[in-house]
């Protein structure tokens, strides 16, 4: 009896033990989570950000001690000097051969393998190391002089954020800027079955995760494209076998408050009437797009449902929850401020997630329910790793934070070389400085002239009495990523056929020509573009005539170089002075010839040394 109970006694202390042993480890996985969770999100994108840089030094140190002494190898090593010392278009060349070599590894971080028996440190512990590999593969590249590696998200926690979105989504809903679609989308990401440019299909982080889901583009911003551009898109988008819909968050946002809303081509866009038979370049309402996200991911799920005996153990345990609660999940995912967090307000009717022009406004995922078939999950905007632009672009993109810039020259030099000259001027009522009579009339404005043309017209002077530069690279910059400076890109096919397309921009705020300052908003030519070949030779001239050389060889083209010089003001000032050499030489050149043997023995010489700052 006694030896029954003394058992008795003995299971239950084991019991109890057990059952408190289980209620001090979940108390400390939870207060790890809740330390993790309360760690500030910030992006990390810049690795001259010294502090970044020693953290994740630090970092590396101690998770690379004993495997990897060298794991210092993270901080990027400036190494382009042979580069510098390169013809520019050799170094194109160079730099575009090694990027397809390369494309592959330009990789998202992939999440180690995981389950739920794992606890917190060693999940910690292994996305950390597996992050740190990634990051060592791509300073690597970034090791390469011929490569130039744009600034990537480097927080380890914001890439959670998008691993955690990825596996809980049926449907990944890809949010692009309409303007630069390409610029905006991340291959490793998307599910297409024709060929990517750059990752092979089985290489996808999203068909890693699971082969059945799908991805979708949401080409935002679409008001910001007229309809013709938005066909060729579509056209595009069809031929690469990729899964596309037009919409605006903002016009959405304005159908559902009962207000008009016009696009910037002063185009009413009435989503919810669809006037527009063509659904390929149809800006989607809100309905429709809830439809067909829901359809999309319905469409998804059940083909889980009907793959579930041949999924591995990964997919059971992401896909089952969804499965149970018998709801599909869509998750945003995408650049920051592509407008992923205008669409899902948009979506859910009201304000659930902040909304602002800086970049990395949502630092943690979150997770809405539309209906009880319908939740959506929005992911923090992420930097993905790429080569194809410059961190300049990428400020003017709006994806880096303008307010953080330094080189603010070089950033608004891309909106002056994107940005038609004639936009730019009529937005702001200034006039830009016309390009030299030697330099290319179509040249677009340098930043310089550009800053200070608005400097002066506003009347910005920083304390030390220079035009205010930095301010106004801040509002041209904001101005230019909310739309106000009209921009948009073409797709690659319609640039390499070079095609004329006068016709698409006949109701666009600015021109469509490939070179795009060479034309005025309806699509002319201005002026002095529309002239520049005619005069170039008479600028030529009129540059050669600072030099005896001109005498002989304007003697040919006299008469139209003569009236290209009357009819044009800014060569009348200097007239007299020309005036009186050339006659002197058109004098000896009618009479006995012996200028024109002067002129030539001189041109060997003069040629030479003029002609080659205009090559
Ligand atoms: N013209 C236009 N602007 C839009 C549209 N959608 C969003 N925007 C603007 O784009 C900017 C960024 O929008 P957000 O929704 O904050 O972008 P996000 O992708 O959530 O940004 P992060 O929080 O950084 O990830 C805001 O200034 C919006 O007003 C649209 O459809 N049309």
């Amino acid at each position: 009896m006694g030896g029954k109970k003394g058992a008795a006694d003995g299971l239950g202390r084991a019991l109890i033990k057990n059952h408190n042993q289980m209620v001090r480890d979940s108390k400390e996985k939870g207060r790890a989570l809740h330390l993790q969770q309360r760690r500030v999100l910030e992006s990390v994108t810049d690795v001259s950000d010294i502090d970044a840089v020693l953290e994740k030094a630090a970092e590396a140190d101690r998770v690379y001690s004993f495997d990897n002494p060298s794991a210092n190898v993270l901080i990027n090593i400036d190494s382009s000097m042979n580069m510098d010392e390169m013809m520019e278009e050799e170094r194109g060349n160079l730099r575009k051969q090694e990027e397809a070599l390369y494309a592959s590894s330009l990789r998202i971080p992939r999440r180690p393998p995981w389950n739920a028996r794992m606890s917190v440190e060693e999940l910690d512990a292994n996305e950390t190391k597996a992050f740190l590999e990634w990051r060592r593969n791509l300073a690597r590249l970034e090791e390469n002089e011929k490569l130039l590696l744009t600034p990537f998200e480097k927080n380890l926690d914001i890439w959670r954020q998008l691993w955690r979105v990825l596996e809980r989504s049926d449907l990944i809903v890809m949010v692009v800027d309409a303007r630069d679609p390409l610029f905006y989308r991340c291959p490793d990401l998307e599910f297409c079955t024709a060929i990517i440019e750059f990752i092979a299909n089985d290489q996808q982080y999203a068909r890693e995760l699971d082969e059945l889901k799908k991805t979708l583009l949401l080409v935002n911003k679409a008001d910001l494209l007229p309809i013709s551009v938005r066909r060729h898109w579509a056209e595009y988008f069809h031929q690469h076998d990729i899964l596309f819909v037009f919409w605006s968050a903002k016009a959405a946002s304005a159908a559902m408050e009962g207000k008009p809303f016009l696009d910037q081509f002063k185009e009413e866009i009435t989503p919810e009437q669809p006037i527009q038979e063509d659904l390929d370049t149809k800006i989607y309402g809100r309905e429709e797009i809830l439809v067909r996200l829901q359809s999309e991911a319905e469409v998804i799920t059940a083909r889980k449902s009907r793959n579930n005996d041949n999924r591995g153990g990964k997919h059971l345990e992401t896909s089952n929850v969804n499965s149970i609660a018998k709801q599909v999940v869509v998750g945003f995912v995408g650049y920051p401020n592509v407008g992923k967090s205008s669409t899902i307000n948009a979506l859910v009717g009201q304000k659930r997630t902040g909304v602002t022009s800086t970049p990395g406004k949502t630092k943690h995922f979150q997770t809405i329910v539309i209906s009880d078939e319908l939740i959506l999950c929005d992911c923090p905007g992420l930097v993905f790793p790429s080569f194809s632009s410059s961190r300049y672009e990428m400020i003017a993109s709006g994806v880096l934070p303008i307010d953080r810039m330094t080189e603010h020259r070089e950033a608004v030099q891309v909106v002056a070389d994107r940005v038609p000259r004639k936009v730019i001027e009529n937005t702001y009522n200034i006039t830009l400085p016309r390009p030299k009579s030697y330099e290319r009339q179509s040249r677009p404005p340098l930043s310089s002239e550009l800053l200070r043309a608005y400097c002066s017209s506003r009347g910005y002077v920083s304390s030390s009495g220079l035009p205010d530069e930095t301010k106004a690279a801040r509002i041209i910059l904001k101005d230019y990523v909310d739309g106000r400076l009209s921009h948009y890109e073409r797709p690659p096919r319609d640039k390499d056929a070079e095609v004329n397309e006068a016709d698409d921009i006949v109701n666009s705020n600015f021109s469509s020509d490939d070179e795009p300052n060479a034309c005025d908003p309806d699509g002319n030519c201005t002026n002095v573009e529309a002239g520049a070949q005619e005069h170039s030779l008479s600028n030529l001239l009129d540059d050669l005539k600072s030099f005896e050389l001109a005498g002989a060889l304007a003697s040919k083209n006299a008469p139209v170089a003569k009236k290209k010089a009357a009819t044009s003001s800014h060569k009348r000032q200097k007239k007299p002075q020309r005036k009186k050499d050339r006659s002197w030489r058109v004098g000896n050149d009618d009479g006995d010839g012996m200028p024109v043997v002067r002129a030539f023995q001189k041109s060997a010489v003069n040629w030479a040394s003029i002609a080659a700052p205009n090559r």
